[in-house]
């Protein structure tokens, strides 16, 4: 049977703005407070997701979070009207109340971790929302997030779908950013690779000391075993807790993969020569291509500034593999440089293409961050909740949805309007309606 890998892109949510809430994450700290620009951050991931519907590939969305939340705030202790909330918030406790206007959700490959059918024992679509722990902000997602996937993939038949793992440290779980699987076919069995920052229960282990290890490794295989894969077709690696130190918050900053590719920084794991033995070893006969880029080539801190790693690899119905890169990378010069000489050279990869994702960059989340990829057969895909597909006449809806709820921009003061709140509500109402969704938000249900 034929499959697909779909990817399903955050649409990015009204009250996006930059509020500096990742420490670790080197563009959320340094654009904390800019003025942000929600309608236009929309627009750009919408086209990036339109450009590769029309690449021939299935192109998903995934609903964004209600936001401002106001029950997080209520039960933190804020109290009177919606208005008397933010407000509150706002003089008292601002942290708070921009974390819980965050539209942190767009970046969709921080769901969940999504494992196909092919790999599971039970043969069916497994995702796990990610607790997102480490970050107040993001840890405040995944019960929505949860009902959204499964609005979205709804047929028991095909799906199934777990709770968040427990919220504690020692499972600290950032989904499929640190995630990849390499497979022949999309429909075949494969290999998922767990890529975990630290261990969640022996610290004498290696760890980073600046910045926090968002992934552990118990995490990871908790992941595994909820998912049912085989230990023969799983390898877990650990990122090289230097390089989070120095802003590499997740592994898809360093690292992607996309079938028989691997595309990775030489700095991006410990013990890398073994592990890609291993990874090999797991695949069978047919031969990885490891694409390896030494530090003379990309330092480190242009990898963190241009996001080279958190590109789509994407294979087109020719077979034909492109790299989808923000438009940063073109102008970062040495970056620039590398890609021409990728493309060129003997490996799968034969185009670059580039696209302006600015608004979601400077939170720190590029091309790849703001999608899920979840490989399908074709008859999975048909049981997709199919508003939720792109097609032309759902793109347009969404551009036109777009255009009539965004405002233009948002600063932190706009922040205790609740006109904003209202505005928000509405919009999401509306998008329930779009992407058929029923009532996933809270305020569709009390
Ligand atoms: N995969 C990319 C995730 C980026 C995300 N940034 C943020 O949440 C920044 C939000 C802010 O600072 O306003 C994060 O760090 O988890």
């Amino acid at each position: 049977m034929r499959a697909f890998e779909a990817n399903f892109d955050g649409l990015v949510g009204p009250t996006h703005n930059y509020a500096g809430l990742s420490f670790g994450n080197v563009a959320s700290q340094s654009n904390a407070q800019a003025v942000s620009n929600p309608k236009a951050a929309a627009l750009q991931g919408l086209e990036k997701m339109w450009s590769v519907k029309q690449l021939g590939l299935p192109q998903g969305v995934l609903a964004p979070q209600q936001r401002p939340d106001i029950h997080t705030l209520k039960t933190l202790g804020f109290s009177g009207s919606d208005g008397q909330i933010l407000q509150r918030a706002y003089d008292t406790a601002p942290h708070l109340l921009m974390a819980c206007y965050s539209a942190s959700s767009m970046w969709t490959a921080n769901a969940a971790t999504v494992s196909p059918s092919a790999d599971s024992a039970d043969h069916k679509v497994h995702f796990t929302p990610a607790n997102l722990v480490n970050k107040f902000h993001r840890a405040i997602e995944h019960p929505v997030t949860g009902r959204i996937l499964q609005a979205t993939f709804a047929d028991p038949a095909h799906f199934r779908h777990h709770a968040a793992l427990p919220a504690h440290d020692m499972f600290g779980d950032e989904g499929a950013a640190n995630h990849t699987r390499l497979c022949r076919d999309y429909g075949q069995s494969g290999v998922q690779l767990f890529v975990y920052g630290q261990h969640g229960s022996d610290p004498s282990q290696p760890k980073p000391q600046r910045y926090p290890a968002r992934q552990t490794l118990e995490a990871s295989q908790a992941v595994a075993r909820l998912h049912q894969l085989d230990a023969a077709r799983t390898v877990y690696l650990q990122q090289n807790p230097d390089v989070i130190d120095q802003g590499v918050f997740h592994n898809d900053v360093i690292a992607v993969g996309n079938q028989n590719v691997l595309f990775y920084h030489e700095q991006a794991f410990l013990d890398t020569e073994a592990k890609l033995a291993e990874i090999q070893d797991k695949f069978g006969d047919n031969k990885l291509h490891f694409i390896r880029v030494g530090t003379e080539q990309v330092s480190i801190d242009s990898a963190v500034r241009s996001y080279l790693f958190n590109t789509q690899i994407l294979t087109l119905p020719s077979g034909e593999m492109v790299i989808v890169a923000p438009t940063e990378c073109q102008d970062n010069t040495q970056v620039n440089q590398y890609l021409q000489s990728l493309v060129a050279a003997a490996n799968p990869i034969s185009n670059v293409l580039f696209y302006n994702v600015k608004q979601s960059m400077q939170n720190g989340g590029g091309p790849a961050c703001l999608r899920l990829r979840v490989a399908l057969t074709e008859t999975e895909l048909a049981a997709v909740n199919q508003a939720t597909l792109l097609d032309a006449a759902q793109h347009q809806a969404l551009r036109d949805w777009i255009n009539g709820h965004y405002r233009d921009q948002l600063t932190l003061d706009d922040l205790r309007d609740p006109a904003l709140l209202n505005e928000s509500l509405t919009a999401l109402d509306h998008l329930t309606q779009i992407l058929k969704l029923g009532s996933v938000y809270p305020f569709q249900r009390n």
